[in-house]
């Protein structure tokens, strides 16, 4: 097995779970932390990526680009990555990221929109960025589609293409299927973006490589959106046993992900019900507390929204659906709404 790239998106996909509060100081001593361990690429912006603070996704405590601004001055050798999805952000924003000083973008749509990325792989290298397309909700799409996909976003300059489990909905041979697709079609690199909702974060992140990905994704802790990430300090752990060394310091990500991350979580990050039903459905995990909130407004379950979402299929920017759902499943029930 090659020694992958490792990607720590605590700073990103993180932001979801701590509800977009991250401060400039805990930036600091997380991207210090991930920095001397010698990750390589940290990802900080909003969860839902550059311009993300809005009443739909979820308004910042702090400007995204002042965190993007400490990562970049505190940040010795790793690159800083941000997340870009089209539509939320613009390329005002993408252009404001690189004057701060991000080398990676990661342009995330749904798996079957890649068509909507091309002015901004064009953009970004323009710009002189690395540039990472993240095909979203992997698991809704056959291999063959996201092959496709990935093609057309190679065709516009992405140095590397994700396979990204957003619902935490794959289990392994879903994940190899779709890796092994997008390295036989494609001459760039390709990564994997876990969600834990399955308990298979780990293990699926380890099918991605042993299927050849390049590159793969990891939060300290598994602090990250629903059921959260694979947890970085167990990846390199894992790695370390399998004698795939992959550079990075193990003692200090423990540390960092005991002293300074844990403490950040209201509560620990588990495959409770919530989640399962998340993963199992198939609906994107940044949708949890948005779900959590609107089934304690109208006196529903949580895995009855998340049920019926993964049948309408709801993929990002359908928050809107959260709502509708736990309407109707109040008003069956007879509840006031
Ligand atoms: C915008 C999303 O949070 C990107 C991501 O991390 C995922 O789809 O998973
Ligand atoms: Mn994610």
């Amino acid at each position: 097995m090659k020694i992958p790239r490792l990607t720590d998106t605590t700073l990103r996909d993180g932001d979801h779970a701590v509800s977009h509060s991250y401060t400039p100081e805990q930036v600091r001593a997380i991207v210090k932390e991930l920095d001397e361990a010698g990750v390589p690429v940290i990802e900080v912006s909003h969860g839902a990526g550059l311009n993300g603070s809005t009443i739909q996704q979820g308004f910042s405590t702090h400007s995204e680009f002042d965190l993007i601004q400490v990562a970049v001055e505190t940040a010795q050798q790793a690159k800083i990555a941000s997340l870009f999805v089209p539509g939320i952000g613009t390329s005002s924003e993408l252009r404001k990221a690189a004057e701060i000083g991000i080398s990676v973008i990661r342009i995330a749509v749904h798996c079957t929109e890649a068509d909507v990325t091309e002015q901004y792989f064009r953009l970004a290298k323009e710009l002189g960025l690395e540039a990472v397309g993240f095909l979203m909700m992997s698991h809704s799409q056959p291999a063959s589609v996201l092959a496709e996909q990935a093609k057309l976003m190679e065709s516009y300059g992405a140095d590397c293409i994700y396979v990204v489990d957003s619902a935490g909905a794959l289990v392994q041979s879903g994940v190899r299927e779709r890796v092994s697709a997008l390295k036989d079609a494609l001459s760039i690199d390709v990564g994997f973006h876990a969600h834990n909702n399955l308990g298979l974060a780990i293990g699926n992140t380890i099918t991605a490589l042993e299927a050849g990905a390049d590159q793969i994704d990891g939060t300290l802790r598994g602090l990250g959106a629903g059921a959260g990430n694979a947890p970085t300090e167990i990846l390199v752990a894992v790695l370390n046993k399998m004698n795939v060394d992959t550079g990075v310091n193990l003692a200090i990500l423990m540390d960092a992900a005991e002293e300074i991350v844990a403490p950040l979580m209201k509560t620990p990050i588990v495959v409770d019900r919530d989640n399962l039903s998340s993963g199992y459905a198939g609906v994107y995990n940044s949708f949890l507390l948005h779900v959590r909130h609107a089934a304690e407004k109208f006196g529903v379950g949580v895995s009855e929204i998340m049920e019926e979402l993964g049948k309408r299929n709801a993929v990002a920017g359908q928050e809107d659906w959260i709502l509708d759902v736990a309407v109707e499943l109040a008003e069956k029930k007879g509840l006031k709404v």
